[in-house]
């Protein structure tokens, strides 16, 4: 039975979802998830492995059935009106399975009567997504010979044959190398332009590149839903943080002396330049510890050189809302890579001195993958001079 006629596109929520839950046996991988999204949003669906973004995907793609709460699609309950919502949703699944012998006009024909559309209408859709996804060129390929990041082009366009309202892309970019990624990226933008989509990723800097919007899930439960800039700025008020280097080698003497300024609560080991102490000071009082980090006398040999306030980083949210428990590799900033380049070196340093190896993770993976959002890690430079 239909719980409304309404399309989305007539200005209702194009996905609301209900206090859904999904229980495996006895673990319960959906803890009683609610969100909406509305028409022409594009959403980022944050988590790290086995959050339940997979989960959530295949209940909303009528793959799966929820076994409590509800989700509507298009204004169709997902559960009571399948037909109604595989019509108007689009799905790329992790791994889509590609016929490789098919050739990709064959293939994307098969796809397109498979999801009802009509004769008359398919030599046109088969053109009209093949452009989008930018596939002109391989039409004519065994799908078998295409790279990655052709291949999940085919996805994106099996996905949007049928001009679903709504687009579910499930890690759309995993294992594409950084030109894939974004390609993909650009096709994903370009597809949003007219469409609902959600897509899910445990690469950080994919929401800015892309997304309106962040929903961040954790352990079957949805921790922030926002915009980046609202996420960021909570960021800021939990996790105020300075960023201070001075000349020479870091020593204990010099952590130490960080460490008993007011406000600090914690002083983080940076790398940089080999004469160059950095370091990251967590502190309660920003203003504070900046006053007294400018009146008083830095022990021997270690010259101010610069003062700089921190920015919250993605990698700053994802742990305030994750409650801080990324795993090595699990939540990247660029990839599979993105935890494991860390550059600090291990100082040794009285407590609480700490070292933050995500946050050099992040900046070396960044630098790998140039993207939108770049500009999230950046902070504010306060050249300050202790003449
Ligand atoms: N068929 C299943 N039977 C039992 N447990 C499952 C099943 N499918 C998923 N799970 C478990 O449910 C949890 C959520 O899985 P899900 O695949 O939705 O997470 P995910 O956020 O998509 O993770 P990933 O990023 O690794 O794909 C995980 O702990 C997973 O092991």
């Amino acid at each position: 039975m239909e719980t409304n006629s309404t399309s989305g596109a007539s200005g209702a929520e194009s996905i609301v979802v209900e206090n859904l839950q999904k229980r495996y046996g006895d673990f319960e991988a959906l803890r009683g998830i609610s969100f909406s999204i509305k028409p022409g949003e594009i959403v980022g669906f944050l988590g790290p492995n086995g959050a339940g973004k997979t989960t959530t995907m295949k209940i909303l793609t009528c793959f799966m059935a929820a076994t409590e709460g509800r989700a509507r699609v298009a204004g169709y309950d997902v559960h009571q009106a399948s037909r109604q919502v595989r019509e108007r949703i689009g799905y790329l699944p992790e791994n889509v399975p590609l016929y490789d012998e098919m050739l990709v006009y064959d293939y994307l024909k098969f796809m397109a009567d498979l999801r009802g559309v009509a004769k008359a209408r398919r030599q046109e859709r088969i053109q009209a997504v093949a452009e989008l996804t930018g596939l002109g060129q391989v039409m004519g390929r065994p799908i078998g010979e295409l790279s990655r990041g052709y291949r999940q082009r085919v996805g994106l366009a099996q996905a949007i044959i049928h001009e679903p309202e709504v687009i579910v892309l499930d890690e759309p970019t995993t294992g594409l190398d950084p030109n894939q990624i974004i390609e993909i990226r650009d096709v994903i933008k370009t597809i949003g332009r007219h469409k609902t989509i959600i897509f899910s990723t445990h690469i950080l800097q994919e929401v800015t590149a892309v997304c309106d919007r962040i929903i961040i899930i954790n352990r079957g439960q949805i921790v922030a839903d926002g915009s980046l800039h609202e996420l960021e700025a909570r960021v800021a008020q939990a996790e105020p943080g300075l960023r201070v280097s001075f000349a020479g080698e870091p020593t204990a003497a010099l952590q130490t002396w960080l460490a008993e300024l007011p406000g600090v609560e914690g002083v983080y080991a940076v790398s940089g330049a080999p004469t160059m102490a950095s370091f990251r000071l967590k502190t309660r009082d920003k203003a504070q510890t900046r006053r007294a980090l400018l009146a008083a006398e830095p022990p021997a040999e270690h010259e101010l050189l610069s003062l700089t306030e921190e920015e919250p980083t993605l990698e700053s949210i994802f742990r305030l809302f994750t409650g801080g428990s990324t795993e090595e590799g699990e939540v990247s900033e660029a990839g599979e890579s993105g935890a494991q380049g860390a550059s600090e070196t291990e100082a040794a340093a009285p407590s609480p001195v700490e070292q933050d190896e995500e946050e050099e993770a992040l900046s070396d993976a960044a630098s790998n993958v140039p993207s939108a959002g770049e500009g999230a890690a950046d902070a504010r430079q306060e050249e300050v001079s202790r003449g």
